[in-house]
């Protein structure tokens, strides 16, 4: 298992494409003078796969799904979107953040959260929004919390609303910035096993950013590693563990361990 040179393996090969990026330059100016973010980093997501983006902190991974997602508008290259370009949030695509406690309204229900989410889908009656809220409540694991207030839940449980409420717009593209990064371990091995399921039974196309390597190997069909300074994309690495994953047995699996080792030289190398 090798590390790819930034842009050459970036490109999935024999399926459509759901969301390209097409070197993405995005710069802030930093505090000495000099620039950070991302810089010509193109990638092609194919549809209905799984691919996760890892990276150094500070590498860009966050800049480069916001801008996947048309929240950040990049200051070079193009984003299509199943081929459309790409010039804010498209109908198609849901984010779903770290941060579920600030996402989710306080005032309404987690059936009101959801039901507002699915405000942005297909036109429908409130009947059918309520139908459909309610059906991505139970799809995520949260079928008998619909009267109780977000700040009543765990933060598995917010989370869990977080993605109900993206799903109830019935996407097609699911984009998810550190998804499980704010929940306690057990919590986090739950969430990644109904965000396999989902995902797998939606047959969404799903691209998240994560800290956790072993998370991104569990989960993902392809893992995507941001150069350190933004500059590219340093490895694009398949996964081929067999479908569904199981928690224990993946995770021990020979693939696995060696996929995560090639990760983690690839992500320590100076
Ligand atoms: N809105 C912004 N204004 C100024 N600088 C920004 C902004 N967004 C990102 N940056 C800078 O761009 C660089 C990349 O940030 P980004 O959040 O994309 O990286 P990351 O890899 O997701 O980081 P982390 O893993 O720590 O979340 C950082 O130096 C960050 O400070």
């Amino acid at each position: 298992m090798t590390a790819a040179p930034s842009q050459a393996a970036a490109r999935p090969v024999g399926s459509a494409v759901a969301l390209s990026a097409t070197g993405i330059t995005k710069l802030y100016p930093a505090k000495d003078g000099r620039t950070t973010g991302i810089s010509g980093i193109s990638l092609d997501i194919a549809e209905k796969t799984v691919v996760a983006v890892v990276g150094r902190s500070g590498s860009g991974k966050s800049t480069l799904l916001r801008t996947m997602a048309g929240l950040v508008t990049p200051d070079s290259g193009e984003v299509l979107c199943q081929g459309a370009p790409v010039t804010g949030p498209p109908p198609q695509l849901r984010c779903v953040f770290q941060d579920y406690g600030e996402s989710l309204f306080p005032w309404t229900t987690v059936l009101g959260n959801v039901e507002f989410g699915a405000r942005h889908g297909p036109a429908a009656t409130r009947a059918d929004r309520r139908r459909r809220a309610r059906e991505a409540l139970r799809l995520v694991g949260l079928p008998d919390v619909d009267d109780r207030y977000p700040w009543e839940l765990s933060g598995g449980m917010q989370q869990r609303a977080s993605i109900a409420r993206a799903l109830a717009s019935q996407p097609r593209i699911l984009l998810l910035d550190e998804p499980f990064g704010a929940v306690d371990a057990l919590s986090r091995a739950r969430l990644q096993d109904m965000l396999q399921e989902v995902s797998a039974r939606l047959e969404l196309t799903t691209v998240f950013v994560t800290h956790d390597l072993d998370e991104a190997v569990y989960l993902a069909d392809r893992v995507v590693v941001v150069d350190q300074r933004g500059e590219g994309l340093t490895a694009d690495l398949p996964i081929t563990l067999p479908r569904p994953r199981h928690p224990v047995d993946s995770r021990e699996s020979e693939t696995f361990l060696s996929v995560r080792r090639a990760l983690l030289e690839t992500v320590l190398q100076p």
